[in-house]
């Protein structure tokens, strides 16, 4: 996998110079030194710290926050939802050490395991799956979410409540509600919901998947993939030293999305904040909540509608994205403002208007999707689209209102259906030197490592 193409958009790289197939080196001489050792036990190589680089850049896997939220959007996403088999609260906590340790691992360029896809135990399989084995961390994240199913189970279809199989039903956090149904929704159950959520982006696809992958082989006996969705092309831009991209509209979008560097309104619009929770919900302060809608875009159709239409079913130029009421693209919108017909530049009943802080209250949100394209339909048409992610501080407040509008007023929604649907509710970071490293000072997994979200077991 390459290194990011644009330089604004490198990620934020310190040095550690040990590239993934350095550590790997290392491993097999581990192994060819007869030392057989599972994640308790590390490989004889030069520490690893927690923060590590190559050129190609990694992003630290602890922090107040988890990595993946405000990190500059990688180019590439590959998320999965699971389904928890098990109904044991400690094999629960035994998957997330197990999965927070690879993580931290695969964020940081190293293999999954402490051997790496070609060394350890002979008999066993590797400990890594291997088709990353060469290649850089490419800016890999990992960001764990956890659904309002694992902490109430699923009602049945007669409206008999789930059931709380860990013992979590008084930890749900308010805003983890099960979302409404909105207006021109079509949502397959089979690309919805889930117990769990990993998101996974990169520079690199074979990065994003391999990542899932192997915490989908760590979860093996204890959860099983419910969905997955696979991105391309991100459709946002998460810090302000990003060129914004464009989705599959052929529109520049992020434009006005909640920025990185925009410190106040992370705080405002995105993080859960330890001030204002009620008890059920204190464990996810720091945390966000993750929303997932995947948009089937009628492309064809949008390709013979003509520009003077889609600029005005967006409410911005296509070409630079400015509002319509002028300016160049971070000109703020002037709603009021009208043409020498007397009617408003930008449409009452446009996208940008519709979405719009000042029409909710100032709520904004921080988008984070992706474009997708599943193939075709038997008419020949793409099953194409944009992956929606958007973390916010309370789905309430940030999105249900939103969405709501905009599925029953935005003429945008001639050309979209929502298909696939997802809720979650993100925990905060990993505190910084808190992993448990072994001897060689990479992560290992013991009992006493921490975990993702270990706050609402505690
Ligand atoms: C519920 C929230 C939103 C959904 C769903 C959504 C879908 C969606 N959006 C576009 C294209 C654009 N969206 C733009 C801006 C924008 N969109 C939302 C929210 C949702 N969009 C917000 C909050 C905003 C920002 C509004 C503002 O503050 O001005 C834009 C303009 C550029 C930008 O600011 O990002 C475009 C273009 C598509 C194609 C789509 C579904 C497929
Ligand atoms: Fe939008």
């Amino acid at each position: 996998m390459s290194a990011p193409t644009d330089p604004q958009d490198e990620p934020t790289a310190t040095s550690s110079g040990m590239s993934r197939r350095a550590v790997l080196g290392l491993g097999g001489g581990l192994a060819a030194a007869g030392v057989v050792a599972g994640f308790g036990l590390g490989r004889a190589t030069a520490p690893a710290p927690a923060v590590a680089s190559t050129a190609a850049g990694t992003y630290p896997f602890t922090g107040a926050h988890q990595a993946g939220i405000v990190t500059p959007a990688q180019d590439r996403l590959y998320l999965a939802a699971f389904d928890l088999t098990t109904t044991s609260r400690d094999e629960l906590v035994e998957l997330l050490r197990r999965w927070t340790t690879i993580a931290a691992r695969l964020t940081q360029g190293l293999s999954a395991g402490p051997f790496g896809p070609a060394s350890g135990p002979y008999d066993a399989p590797p400990d890594d799956t291997g088709e990353a084995a060469d290649l850089p961390p490419a800016g890999l994240t990992i960001t764990f979410g956890f659904g309002r199913s694992m902490f109430v189970g699923t009602p049945g279809p007669d409206g008999t409540p789930g059931e709380d199989r860990f013992g979590l039903a008084d930890r749900l956090p308010d805003g983890l509600v099960e979302l409404p149904h909105f207006a021109a929704d079509d949502l397959d159950p089979a690309r919805s919901d889930g117990d769990l959520v990993v998101q996974a982006c990169a520079d690199d696809p074979q990065v994003a998947v391999h990542a899932i992958r192997n915490l989908s082989r760590a979860a093996f006996g204890t959860a099983t993939i419910r969905w997955t969705q696979l991105g391309y092309g991100r459709t946002s831009s998460t810090s302000t030293a990003q060129k914004t991209p464009r989705n599959l509209f052929g529109f520049k979008d992020g434009t006005a999305n909640v920025k990185a560097e925009e410190s106040d309104a992370l705080e405002e619009h995105v993080w859960v904040p330890a001030t204002d929770t009620e008890a059920s919900s204190a464990w996810l302060a720091g945390g966000s909540y993750l929303v997932a809608r995947r948009i089937r875009m009628r492309i064809e159709t949008w390709d013979r509608t003509s520009l003077r239409e889609q600029e005005n079913l967006v409410g911005r130029t296509k070409g630079e994205g400015a509002p319509l009421s002028g300016g160049t693209e971070f000109t703020e919108p002037d709603f009021a403002k009208e043409g020498r017909d007397g009617a408003p530049l930008i449409a009452v009943d446009s996208h940008v208007r519709l979405a719009h802080p000042s029409t909710h209250d100032g709520a904004r949100m921080l988008r984070r999707g992706y474009n997708f394209t599943d193939g075709n339909d038997s008419l020949g048409r793409l099953d194409a689209g944009l992956f929606f992610l958007a973390f916010v501080r309370d789905p309430r407040t940030h999105y249900i209102p939103v969405q709501s509008m905009l599925s029953r007023d935005d003429v945008l929604m001639e050309y979209l259906t929502h298909t696939g649907s997802g809720l979650f509710a993100v925990p905060p970071g990993v505190p910084d030197g808190a992993l448990v490293t072994g001897e060689d000072g990479t992560p290992v997994t013991t009992e006493k490592s921490p975990f993702v979200g270990q706050q609402l077991f505690a």
